[in-house]
């Protein structure tokens, strides 16, 4: 225990900076393997600051991008294996129909994700999800695996889980420094630990965390607007309609994306697929009256496509993207992260088996 006023200088064989779902669970893992590590997060825990917050995100097997599509059958044993450790349930199968227009690159991207039988006709589409709908012409298709994760619930569990296994998880701790070397300082605002490993999931804070080492990545920070929206009819109860994305639409370049009624009753969450740029420390203040653009497209698709919705938003939440640039990086694009910083060779990731 370090001196009094001095402070305290722990090791660990790990440590990961930021309790988001991604840092919570790189910690769950090394510890389930056994690595005595030390997870630390700025804010008090739960927070709602930065992009894990909130009751829901959709999961799916259906992913355009090759690496996301490969990744989901592991991923799914993964959120089974947490479910079983954390003895509750995470992921609500409600199913995903996906929407665009005929020839939609996006919407083909998908189209090849799925079965020649989920590619869904009027009438079927109609008993699935019978508030939505296409225009003429349109494609539906399904994805039986797609569901809501129930995310606040999943972060606590990881969290639990990662305690449970020895864990150390130290919040309303901000990182200020880090200093590479084989055993790597990292210096917050009461303490000062040590790791061989040193894992940076810090969300929309990445650049200021690693601005100090003289890293710079091509981070862009985005205010995304939360919208849930009223029903005009309660849906008869215990009706769990499925998730949905919408790509194609001109007005909607990056797309829209539906969730059932889960975190408030008679409140669907449907959001657009992106948002303003922003600073992390400044989401929430935005003067009142500052305009929405968003939330002006997403009225818009409602009033076409989910006519049983009212087509003004009842809750209006924040939320902070992340993203990286659209095209994908030059081959050569490799973040000269000082070699101390990368994690010396773990524990090969269990077989996914
Ligand atoms: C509205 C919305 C809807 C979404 N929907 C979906 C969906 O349906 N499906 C899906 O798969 N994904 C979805 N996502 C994306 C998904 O939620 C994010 O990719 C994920 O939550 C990112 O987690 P993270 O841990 O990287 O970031 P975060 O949750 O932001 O975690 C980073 C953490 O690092 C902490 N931190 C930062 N700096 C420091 C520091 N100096 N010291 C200590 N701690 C620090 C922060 O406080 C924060 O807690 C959605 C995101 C949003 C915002
Ligand atoms: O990729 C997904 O499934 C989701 C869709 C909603 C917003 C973010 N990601």
């Amino acid at each position: 225990m370090a001196a009094p006023g001095q402070p305290r200088c722990a090791s660990y064989d790990a440590i990961v900076i930021g309790a988001g779902i991604q840092g919570s669970f790189a910690a769950y893992h090394l510890a389930r393997r056994g690595r005595d590590t030390l997870l630390l997060e700025q804010f008090f825990l739960p927070h709602s600051r930065g992009s894990s917050h909130g009751q829901s995100r959709i999961t799916r097997s259906a992913y355009p991008q090759e690496h996301y599509a490969r990744m989901m059958p592991h991923s799914f044993q993964l959120w089974q294996q947490l479910e079983d450790e954390a003895g509750t349930s995470l992921y609500r199968r409600t199913g995903l129909v996906v929407l665009g227009p005929p020839g939609d690159p996006e919407l083909e991207g998908y189209r090849h994700r799925v079965g020649p039988d989920d590619v869904l006709n009027a009438v079927t589409l109609a008993q699935r999800f019978p508030g939505l709908r296409p225009r003429p012409g349109e494609v539906t298709l399904w994805d039986s695996t797609g569901g809501v994760l129930l995310a606040d619930r999943a972060l606590r569990a990881v969290q639990d889980a990662f305690r449970r296994r020895g864990g150390t998880v130290c919040d309303g701790e901000k990182v200020l420094r880090i200093d590479p070397g084989a055993e790597i300082t990292v210096t917050t605002s009461t303490g000062m630990y040590r790791a061989p490993r040193l894992i940076i999931t810090a969300g929309a804070w990445t650049n200021a965390v690693v601005a100090p080492l003289g890293l710079h990545l091509p981070l862009q920070p985005l205010r995304i607007d939360v919208c849930y929206w009223r029903e005009k009819e309660p849906s008869s109860s215990g009706a769990v309609t499925p998730c949905f994305i919408a790509t194609g639409l001109p007005y909607a370049p990056h797309g829209i994306y539906g969730l059932p009624a889960l975190e408030y009753p008679g409140l669907v969450k449907v959001c657009y697929h992106y948002g303003s740029p922003t600073d992390p420390e400044e989401r929430d203040r935005t003067p009142p009256g500052s305009p929405r653009p968003h939330v002006g497209l997403l009225s818009n698709f409602i009033s076409s496509y989910l006519p049983g919705l009212e087509p003004q938003p009842a809750v209006l939440e924040s939320c902070l993207y992340t993203v990286s640039p659209m095209s994908p990086l030059p081959p050569r694009w490799v973040p000269a992260v000082p070699q101390a910083l990368i994690p010396h060779p773990m524990v090969p990731p269990e077989h996914p088996g």
